[in-house]
């Protein structure tokens, strides 16, 4: 076992000669072996081995005799160790998790801490090839993205220093041997045969079903987990430069849009992992309740090339598909953004946020060419003063010709004006809220009003340069 062990360390760089090595040790089997180990090199390699023990207050008396056990061995074998205890309890209270993540979280910050503190190397943990076994089955059985079944890696950057496992190429009954034959004590943790945990049931039930196919179960798994690793090492950055080459993102970073052509005609491996990174790009924390369903409906909503819809994800994210174009951006964001409220006088020059202008003027005589850009109004048709703002829910407008009302939303959809321009397009009403001009599209009154000698106020936009 010991040279399996060094070959693995070897192949994957695990250990430099001449550094401190933090072990976490829970006073198990598998910490109390790997602590025996590295003990073992210590000489030879010019390590500094440091034992850490955290009692998580579980298991009443048992958890703290069982600190109290690699105290004892360590101060034996002359091994620095370092003991801390957590309130497993406190930390669910406050953070609503459950007991198995909290107590990780509270070590791992430890770990954290102590690598810092004792200015460690490493933090190298028991962990081995049948852990590896059943995580990569528990996954199996619920998680459908390839990368969970990377499983646990053999060795990750943490804090200052990196996190290591080098038992993962070794099991279970390789370890209680080697425990046996080096006359390790070490102590049982009762609630390892508890089925009721998850990792218990495929421990105790499962797994020993499947290795009656598979005596080196461990190995198969290991190996997968290393070349899987590697595969989505690779996938992952051709992803993200997928995303840095297709995405558009506004300057404040709570938008990203991009053309669907450029993002379907990518091979779908590129295409999932895209998605993932962009919602990791705009969620904080990604929502409990983003669903594998959520991945379908966009990829369906991706592949629209028409028209103007979008789907609702968590926390109002909103991905709208706009002919041909994806916007993703938070809805709940977007009035306190983009809406306003201007009055604008008889004559005045008025700024838009997006630097846009609108002049107003009395005008007599007809002066130059009416355009899109320039609306002619009868003074007494509407109540004074007039208004710019942008749109609220159910507006509707009137114009000569046309019967009845017709909802502004219509006429932005028969333009195919993207709905998230439609936050931010001026319209100008009279004092009454009646919409006189929905710049650029309709206008509520014609050009032939325009009467000689009566008086008129003349509008004219000007684009911004912004
Ligand atoms: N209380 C603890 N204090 C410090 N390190 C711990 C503690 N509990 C677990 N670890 C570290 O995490 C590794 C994996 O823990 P896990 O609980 O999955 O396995 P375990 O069956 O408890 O292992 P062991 O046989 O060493 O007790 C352990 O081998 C050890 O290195």
């Amino acid at each position: 076992m010991k040279q399996s062990i060094l070959s693995f360390i070897q192949k994957h760089q695990l250990l430099q000669e001449g550094s401190k090595i933090i072990v976490g040790v829970s006073g198990g089997s598998d910490s109390m072996a790997l602590l025996h180990f590295l003990k073992d090199l210590q000489e030879k390699w010019s390590l500094e081995v440091i034992a850490l023990t955290i009692d998580h207050q579980l298991r009443g008396e048992d958890s703290t005799a069982d600190q109290k056990f690699v105290k004892q061995w360590c101060l034996q074998s002359d091994l620095k160790c370092i003991a801390h205890q957590v309130d497993v309890g406190e930390y669910q209270r406050q953070n609503q998790v459950s007991e198995e993540l909290a107590a990780r979280r509270l070590r791992y910050d430890i770990y954290a801490a102590e690598m810092k503190k004792q200015g460690a190397d490493y933090i190298a943990l028991g962990h081995h090839g049948d852990d590896q076994v059943e995580t990569l089955f528990m996954r199996l059985t619920r998680v459908a993205t390839s990368n969970a079944f990377e499983g646990i890696p053999v060795k990750r950057s943490f804090a200052n220093g990196q996190l290591i496992r080098p038992f993962l190429c070794v099991n279970k009954q390789m370890i209680l041997h080697y425990v046996k034959e080096n006359e390790i004590p070490f102590r049982e943790d009762q609630t390892n045969k508890d089925n009721r945990f998850t990792r218990n049931y495929y421990r105790n039930e499962i797994i020993p079903l499947l290795k009656k196919n598979n005596e080196r179960l461990f190995v198969t798994a290991q190996r997968l987990s290393e070349t899987l690793g590697e595969d989505e090492k690779y996938l992952a950055e051709q992803a993200r430069k997928m995303v840095e080459e297709v995405i558009e993102r506004d300057t404040n970073s709570t938008k990203i849009s991009f053309v669907n052509q450029a993002f379907i005609e990518r091979p779908h491996a590129l295409q999932r992992r895209a998605y993932h990174l962009i919602l990791n790009y705009l969620y904080d924390t990604l929502p409990k309740d983003l669903s594998h369903i959520h991945e379908e409906k966009f990829f369906a909503l991706i592949e629209r090339q028409e028209g103007n819809t979008y789907i609702d994800f968590p926390l109002s994210l909103r991905v709208e598909n706009s002919y041909g174009k994806i916007h993703l951006y938070f809805s709940n964001q977007l009035p306190r953004q983009f809406a306003f409220h201007l009055p604008l006088q008889v004559p005045d020059r008025v700024e838009l946020p997006d630097g846009a202008q609108i002049t107003s003027e009395l005008v007599d005589a007809k002066t130059d060419k009416i355009s899109r850009n320039n609306i002619i109004i009868p003074i007494d048709s509407v109540a004074l003063p007039l208004h710019i703002r942008t749109r609220k829910p159910g507006d509707r407008m009137t114009w000569d010709g046309l019967k009845g009302t017709k909802k502004l939303k219509d006429i932005w959809i028969d333009a195919k004006i993207p709905a998230n321009e439609r936050d931010k397009w001026p319209i100008v009403t009279d004092d009454n809220d009646k919409i006189i001009w929905l710049i650029g599209l309709r206008k509520a009154f014609g050009s032939n009003q325009f009467c000689q000698g009566r008086e008129q106020i003349k509008l004219s936009y000007h684009k911004g340069t912004i």
